[in-house]
């Protein structure tokens, strides 16, 4: 965890206020400065400009370290090509309101909370301990005295917040506006899912260096959302199992193999733009999500117990790849191509077939490529001492429909990783582009354009 710089929005370090005393009267300084609506953001922004010595010099309640700020505005949301973060709390919200207005008030203040806090701010202006001594403060607390902690926080649209044709109810006058691809994921070979932990109407991915900060996140969120949205399901995950950047490690997941190896990168713009980004063109019904793309998570459970009893050379062929290097087994290092036509002695190809990597490499999908983002996860053990962990599998697309759902159908029927596997948990989002300077919330266009 960061070492500790100062306050998220309480006091400094070494002031503590009698727990009695009103807010008001415990922290003048603070209340002035923060202030109502955007006024009190600005002089915030104004002591990030006079850097970190000059906001605390004034008594500015949170000192960032921009080394650890990623910036929530910007032409795409933060969170898909970012450098992926080691932790992360995702959510799917369903909406408990049939007010369009509601939902338009939620998204502006989701907005507003999570840029404040993706800098290292309380998700309100008044912080833990900032605000009336007989209301619910407006932030948790939780996060105080830590960074920024690289947060970012990235939304999504379900097709049950659009509704039309066999989807559901058009609650909110958006399903004319509903993308073509945006559609539950149809019933896969072999899928488990249960259904508390599929879909939703809205999705939140919050990613940070530190556990602790992207659980705030989340928490605050939810907490803004009362009345008007609810957690549907959630899941933590650690131990991120892709690199989304030629700068990050290949780590690994929890079959002990390196994972990421072949990802998509931020640095590779030209693949991103052909297998990430919605293009302007690519769904006149849904211009409002050019420049976003669309999120496939999967909750997929690795029975654990049965590949640790596995040979390591089952391991190694249900993979395609060396468990030590990474390698594919047709030869070479880690970032060596693999070739699928390559033989052993034995006249069979290294490589198997029904391998996962030859099953899921682009030249057996038709050029498709994704951006991988996924983390491990272990949510303790099951009542027969068998634990509940495995793999987080989230990828951003450009199309879910032509990306996701065929690649999907093909490791269901084929992969021998499959007999491993069990896929319990699914969900797909449209995920909007990013705000741009002005812009007011997370997915304006969609209602207001
Ligand atoms: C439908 C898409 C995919 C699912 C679901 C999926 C699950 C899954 N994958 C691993 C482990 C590895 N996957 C690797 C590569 C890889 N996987 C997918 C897609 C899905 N994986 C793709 C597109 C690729 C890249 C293929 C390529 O271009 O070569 C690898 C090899 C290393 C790497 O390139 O990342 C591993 C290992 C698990 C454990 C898992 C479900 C739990
Ligand atoms: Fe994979």
């Amino acid at each position: 965890m960061s070492a500790p710089v100062t306050g998220q929005g309480g006091e400094e370090p070494g002031e503590t206020p009698a727990p009695s005393a009103p807010a008001a009267r415990r922290d003048p300084s603070r209340r002035a400065l923060l202030g109502a609506g955007g006024a009190g953001l600005a002089a915030l922004a104004a002591g990030f400009a006079g850097g970190f010595g000059a906001a605390r010099a004034q008594g500015a309640p949170p000192a960032t370290d921009d080394g650890h700020v990623v910036p929530f505005r910007g032409a795409r949301q933060a969170g898909i090509v970012t450098p992926a973060q080691d932790r992360l709390h995702f959510a799917a919200f369903d909406l408990t309101t049939s007010s369009r207005d509601d939902v338009v008030d939620l998204l502006r203040r989701w907005s507003l909370a999570a840029e404040r806090m993706t800098r290292g701010l309380p998700a309100g202006e008044l912080g833990p301990v900032g605000g009336a001594y007989d209301a619910p403060p407006d932030d948790t607390g939780e996060a105080q005295e830590l960074r920024p902690g690289n947060l970012t926080i990235t939304f999504g649209f379900g097709p049950s917040l659009f509704g039309g044709g066999d989807i559901g109810p058009d609650r909110f006058g958006l399903a004319a506006r509903r993308p073509n691809a945006l559609a539950d994921l149809p019933h896969f070979p072999g899928d488990t899912l249960e259904a508390a932990r599929c879909g939703g109407d809205l999705m939140v991915q919050a990613c940070s260096d530190d556990p602790q900060i992207a659980v705030h996140a989340v928490r605050n969120l939810a907490r803004l959302a009362f009345g008007t949205a609810q957690v549907r399901w959630s899941q933590l995950g650690y131990g991120r199992t892709s690199r989304t950047s030629s700068a990050q490690a290949t780590p690994r997941n929890l079959f002990g193999f390196k994972d990421g190896t072949a990802n998509l990168l931020a640095e590779d713009t030209a693949a991103l733009d052909e297998h990430v980004w919605v293009a302007p063109g690519d769904d006149p019904a849904a211009s409002w999500l050019a420049g976003g793309s669309y999120l496939v998570a999967r909750r997929i459970r690795m029975t654990i117990e049965t590949w640790d009893r596995s040979s390591l050379r089952e391991q190694e062929s249900v993979v395609g790849r060396t468990k030590g290097t990474g390698a594919p087994l047709s030869g070479g290092q880690e970032a060596t191509e693999p070739d699928f036509t390559r033989t052993g002695n034995d006249g069979r190809p290294l490589i198997d077939p029904d391998s996962h990597v030859a099953l899921a490499h682009p030249t057996a999908n038709g050029g498709v490529r994704m951006l991988r983002r996924g983390y491990n996860y272990t949510d303790g053990s099951d009542g027969l001492g068998r634990l509940d962990a495995g793999l987080f599998f989230l990828a951003f697309v450009r199309d879910p429909v032509r990306q996701f759902v065929p690649m999907q159908n093909a490791l269901a029927k084929n992969d021998l990783m499959s007999e491993y596997l069990r896929h319990t948990g699914s969900g797909v989002w449209a995920v909007p582009p990013g705000l741009a300077d002005g812009a007011d919330y997370v997915g304006q266009a969609l209602f207001e354009s």
